[in-house]
């Protein structure tokens, strides 16, 4: 069972350019962690690195899980499928499991599928071609692909974008359960601060060499700090992409917290 997750002082470039610098920060067991902050941010960088996909510069990420393996659910940010794509739905959750489509899925494996195509409500289309899914149905069957292997960690990369609001609130209230159900951590990002406020216990706000965590009140009630990092960057600010002062006054440090 997965505890904590530890990320210190995580630096990434790409090509001598600084994406993450000395980032530090702790994420529990069972929360709903967000992470905001303008385009090009490195929140995806971030996701990546504790994915493995992206290996640091320096630093570390430790998942304290009293020695048993951690397993990671992933919802990447795009996903391109044809719409001639030939497999069902139920076929495209089940390529989340260990075995996939070969050998073919044992009882066990299929009673699960079957347990989170209903939890996650594909079960009503999971006939249907994946390519012919509406954007909102999609969505569901990306999360149900990361949900079917009982992920203890959840990762999703703005999985809530293109939804309608309605839409928005289903996907995030299906990931709440897994939480409460399952204790499941989940780890998103998201741009809609509605969202974030009414479903995040804790947040991470970054913007380029400037990281804050905290909550509701600390983050998003500071529409001074909220307006300093995003105006900042829009206007294309190279002292703030460098971490150093931002505009409306504030001055923001490296991993201030
Ligand atoms: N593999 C890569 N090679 C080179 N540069 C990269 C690579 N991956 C990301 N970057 C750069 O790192 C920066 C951060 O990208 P990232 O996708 O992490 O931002 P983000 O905060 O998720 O942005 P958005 O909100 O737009 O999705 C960008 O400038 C991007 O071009």
């Amino acid at each position: 069972m997965l505890r904590q997750i530890q990320i210190s002082d995580l630096q990434v470039s790409f090509n001598g350019e600084e994406i993450l610098k000395d980032l530090s920060f702790g994420v529990s067991a069972g929360e709903m962690f967000a992470i905001i902050g303008p385009n090009g941010a490195g929140k995806s960088t971030l996701l990546k690195s504790i994915l493995g996909l992206i290996r640091p510069q320096h630093g570390k990420i430790t998942m304290n899980s009293e020695g048993k393996k951690v397993v990671v659910g992933y919802v990447p940010q795009s996903r391109v499928i044809d719409e001639e794509t030939p497999i069902s739905a139920r076929d495209f959750v089940s390529l989340g499991q260990i075995s996939g489509f070969f050998p073919w899925p044992s009882m066990r494996e299929r009673k699960i599928l079957k347990e989170i195509m209903i939890f996650t409500d594909t079960d009503r289309f999971a006939n249907k071609p994946v390519g012919k899914l509406s954007g909102g149905e999609r969505q569901r069957v990306f999360l149900a692909q990361a949900l079917v292997r009982h992920p203890d960690l959840l990762l999703l990369d703005e999985s809530t974008a293109n939804l309608d609001p309605n839409a928005q609130a289903q996907m995030m209230d299906l990931v709440k359960k897994a939480v409460k159900e399952w204790g499941v951590t989940v780890i998103f990002i998201c741009h809609d601060l509605q969202l974030v406020r009414k479903y995040a216990d804790h947040i991470l706000l970054m913007s380029r060499g400037y990281y804050k965590t905290g909550n509701e009140q600390t983050i998003l009630d500071d529409h001074d700090l909220l307006k300093a990092v995003y105006q900042t960057v829009t206007s294309g600010n190279e002292e703030s992409r460098t971490g150093g002062s931002v505009s409306a006054g504030l001055s923001l440090s490296a991993s201030q917290r």
